[in-house]
């Protein structure tokens, strides 16, 4: 192998610049691991005139991918640009040029990772994303290795940081959805649209991925439900907590005989779960597997370093592979024909808000709706609103499928009595006193 090592990078924002701090401080650390010195020699940017967090030697930025994907003296890859059909060009292109690929980007796998995968294994190349999912967690690495002889059975994941961020500053200080979200953006933890995170499709794609690598079953994103955050109240999470639970933005990933669910929800865990004392940009995935049992995975989900740490971890993987000379042997294809879960087939508790006439005969109307679905209740509270006729009551179902509930939550809305169904949420998660 030879004395040195050089990287190029495509982007050189959040990431970008903390994948150079790293490379640039821990070079002692790298040689020792990978027996080279390691340089970023090119870096793509939109615009190189633009104003950079770190001091960079100015010949070193370009605004032509094709210093980079062209470049015979580059070996390795690290996209950390964002965005899905001109890194999916690039990296493919890169990957016939025999360059080895490092990534972040979760839409891209999401989206087109097997057929990346494909193009890597037939060039020889390795592609690594492990910073795609729960930044900092070393979490791909421990499902494809740690836990390669198991059966993963059950992933919930918090494996968005913004999302995670806005929850906690609302739900602990009482802060406002918009400021929190202005405060994520400027750390450095939203996409470029934050709509992706607020929304639930950065969770879902990540979800994605895990249930791809977890179940090895080729789970596309049109397979993951995902609903966001944005309509999250304060009231919801005021009762989230008077009745012990926490409000989080969960991935929720279950095989049951062969048959899988992927879904992204605002999700009720009890306060007491492990799941639910995971606070601020920080990320969690729960595991659960036939033979290990419960395992947890923990550690900052966005922001420069910690993101970046994944993606150097990644590329030490790579030059050790090329030392060892093994590049692109390492992703297989999944195991199992996709089987997903149809909404019978799909079980939990649910919280229901709801907004009732103020009258005798309303709350029995509702209680003979879930009665007649054979759905029963956990918890109930019923308060008068202040100078209104109308009451709030408060549900929480013992578990039911999915296909019931939204019928019940269909059937509540024609009800004379109810005027509106103000907010639903999955509950998961047992509680560890119980
Ligand atoms: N931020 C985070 O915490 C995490 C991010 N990721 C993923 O990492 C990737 C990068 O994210 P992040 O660093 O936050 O993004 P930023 O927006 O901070 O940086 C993007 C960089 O890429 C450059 N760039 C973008 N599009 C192009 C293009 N078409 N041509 C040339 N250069 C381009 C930009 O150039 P210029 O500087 O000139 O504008 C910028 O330097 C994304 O895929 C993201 O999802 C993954 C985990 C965590
Ligand atoms: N926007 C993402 C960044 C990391 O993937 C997040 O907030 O988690
Ligand atoms: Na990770």
């Amino acid at each position: 192998m030879s004395e040195k090592i050089s990287i190029g990078l495509l982007g050189f924002g959040t990431v970008g610049s903390g994948v150079v701090r790293i490379v640039e401080n821990h070079q002692q650390e790298l040689k020792h691991q990978v027996g080279s010195s390691v340089v970023v020699d090119k870096i793509l940017v939109k615009d190189a005139k633009k104003p950079r967090a770190i001091e960079i030697d100015e010949r070193v930025l370009t605004e032509d991918p094709e210093d980079i994907i062209s470049n015979p003296n580059i070996d390795v890859v690290v996209e950390v640009m964002g965005g899905i059909e001109e890194a999916r060009d690039y990296i493919i292109r890169s990957l016939e040029n025999k360059k080895h690929v490092v990534t972040a980007n979760k839409d891209l796998m999401a989206m087109y990772g097997a057929e990346l995968l494909t193009v890597a294994s037939k060039n020889g190349c390795d592609l690594f994303y492990e910073a795609s999912v729960a930044g900092g967690i070393p979490i791909i690495r421990s499902l494809v290795e740690g836990l390669s002889s198991d059966r993963i059975t059950k992933m919930m994941g918090i494996v968005n940081g913004t999302t995670n961020y806005i929850l906690t500053k609302m739900s602990n200080e009482g802060s406002s959805y918009n400021d929190v979200l202005k405060e994520a953006q400027e750390l450095g933890y939203a996409e470029s649209d934050p709509t992706a995170d607020v929304e639930g499709l950065d969770a879902a794609r990540k979800m994605a991925i895990l249930g791809t690598l977890g179940f090895s079953m080729n789970i596309g994103l049109d397979d993951v439900s995902a609903q966001g955050i944005s309509a999250v109240t304060e009231e919801d999470l005021d009762y989230a907590k008077q009745l012990g639970y926490r409000m989080k933005l969960v991935g929720v990933a279950k095989r049951d005989e062969g048959k899988v669910e992927v879904s992204v929800q605002p999700t009720l865990l009890p306060k007491n779960h492990p799941l639910a004392s995971v606070n601020d940009v920080f990320n969690a995935v729960y595991v659960y597997g036939e033979a290990v049992g419960e395992t947890m995975f923990y550690g900052p989900g966005a922001g420069s370093l910690p993101t970046a740490t994944a993606v150097v971890s990644d590329l030490i993987t790579v030059m050790k592979n090329m030392r060892l000379g093994v590049n692109g042997r390492s992703a297989l294809p999944p195991l199992h024909e996709k089987q997903m879960k149809t909404d019978e087939d799909v079980i939990s508790k649910y919280f229901m808000r709801l907004h009732v006439e103020d009258k005798a005969g309303a709350f029995a109307a509702i209680t003979t709706l879930f009665s007649e679905n054979n759905v029963s209740f956990e918890k109930l509270l019923q308060m008068p609103i202040k100078n209104k006729d109308v009451a709030e009551v408060v549900i929480i179902t013992h578990k039911t499928n999915k296909k019931t509930y939204e019928l019940i939550s269909s059937c509540l809305t024609d009800l004379e009595v109810v005027k509106e169904v103000k907010s639903s949420y999955r509950i998961e998660g047992v509680s560890y006193d119980e």
